[in-house]
């Protein structure tokens, strides 16, 4: 089997914010990993650390956050725009793996990187986001088409010409009709799903490498949920892009991740390959995930929600973060935060139940019988 290649790596990540009422931690110690091609999605409820996390990536934290420890290695191809440019035309958009030369391998520690660097080197160019609300990432004043030429001449200087040209290509890459047409409209003109599509062909402009997707379906209505998905997917296997997903829900994530890292208080309490964590989840925060997900024989009422609210961040964590909400918690849960837990080469998880001598606990029958059935129809959610 080929060897996986590695795009980005974090290790023991630890970010937080000083605020008037004190240190906000807001993330304690995360690992990840990222391969070429890959798909990974990073979920969790409101506040576990999902953005912040992806921020740091991007060199984007707010001004009052703080990275306290730890490494974001980041592997990419330094090639020149002309070298881009012969990729693209040999490989036919279709950019293989190990397409480049020894030479133009680079690895850098996104944290150690000056702002200069991270702004010209890899926001926008290698490492490009979409966010929720296509109107909050577009600029109501400018035209559509000058928004998609605007990081291409930034980064590569590409001339107008050219630029334009590429822009109506990346337009219609998006799915966007009539795209010379489209050029000259103000993002007003355009629907939500249409302006998103904008939003996906900007950051696709620079033809970046890893492409951060941070609930960039919630804002847009269930038909066009599916349609963005689907088109985010069928680039990504063009380009063989590496693609993170941040989302609270897990029924995007069954259609599109191939792996999953559940965050729960800043830390990745479970991470697994889609069917790990759908089929044979272990942590009993992702069980209360799975259970609320309502699925087509579930009436709104009858859909479970996790008891109790995900701690305060300012204070001193002592044990493991959910076991006020967790009732299968250990004595030990309250000393000492779990480590991590290999189960099987691709399935980790942190909890003491995992432990070799720990009591032997089953996830709810409601639950099983859930995935069971799902098993059956082969579906995930
Ligand atoms: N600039 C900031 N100042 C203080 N606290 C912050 C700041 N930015 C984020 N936080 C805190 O960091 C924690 C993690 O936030 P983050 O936005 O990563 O959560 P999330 O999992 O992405 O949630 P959501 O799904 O709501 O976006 C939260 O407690 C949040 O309040």
């Amino acid at each position: 089997m080929n060897q996986k290649e590695k795009i980005l790596k974090i290790r023991d990540l630890d970010i937080s914010f000083k605020t008037d009422n004190g240190n906000v931690k807001a993330v304690r110690g995360v690992d990840l990993d990222l391969h070429r091609g890959e798909t990974i999605a990073i979920v969790g409820e409101s506040g576990s650390g999902k953005s912040v996390t992806t921020k740091a990536v991007m060199g984007i934290l707010a001004g009052n956050g703080q990275i306290n420890n730890g490494t974001i290695e980041f592997h990419y191809a330094d090639l020149s725009p002309e070298r881009i440019q012969e990729v693209i035309e040999k490989y036919n958009g279709v950019i293989p793996e190990g397409y480049t030369r020894p030479e133009e391998q680079k690895v850098v520690d996104i944290t150690k990187q000056s702002k200069k660097f991270i702004q010209s080197e890899i926001r926008g160019r290698r490492i490009a986001m979409v966010f929720q609300d296509p109107m909050t990432s577009l600029d109501p004043t400018m035209t559509i088409g000058k928004q998609v030429m605007e990081a291409m001449r930034f980064h590569y200087n590409t001339p107008k010409k050219e630029a334009w040209k590429r822009a109506v290509k990346l337009l219609e890459l998006v799915g966007i009709t009539d795209a010379e047409k489209r050029m000259k409209n103000y993002p007003h003109q355009l629907s939500g799903g249409m302006r998103q599509r904008v939003v996906i062909a900007i950051a696709l402009s620079c033809d970046p490498e890893i492409l951060i997707c941070d609930e960039p379906t919630t804002a847009l209505d269930v038909t066009i949920q599916a349609k963005i998905l689907e088109l985010i997917q069928d680039i990504q296997k063009k380009k063989n892009l590496s693609v993170i997903y941040i989302t609270h829900d897990l029924g995007v994530v069954a259609k599109v991740a191939d792996f999953v890292n559940v965050m729960y208080a800043g830390r990745i309490i479970e991470s697994g390959s889609v069917n790990d964590i759908f089929y044979d989840p272990k942590h009993p925060y992702t069980w209360g995930l799975l259970a609320s997900l309502p699925d087509v024989d579930t009436s709104g009422d009858e859909l479970y929600t996790i008891p109790g609210t995900p701690p305060n961040m300012i204070q001193d964590i002592q044990g493991d973060a959910f076991a006020p909400r967790n009732p299968y918690a250990l004595h030990i849960d309250e000393k000492i935060a779990p480590p991590m837990f290999q189960i099987t080469p691709t399935h980790r998880v942190a909890s003491w139940l995992a432990a070799p001598n720990a009591p032997k606990v089953d996830m709810p029958a409601d639950l099983k019988e859930k995935i069971e059935k799902n098993k059956k129809e082969a579906k995930l959610v």
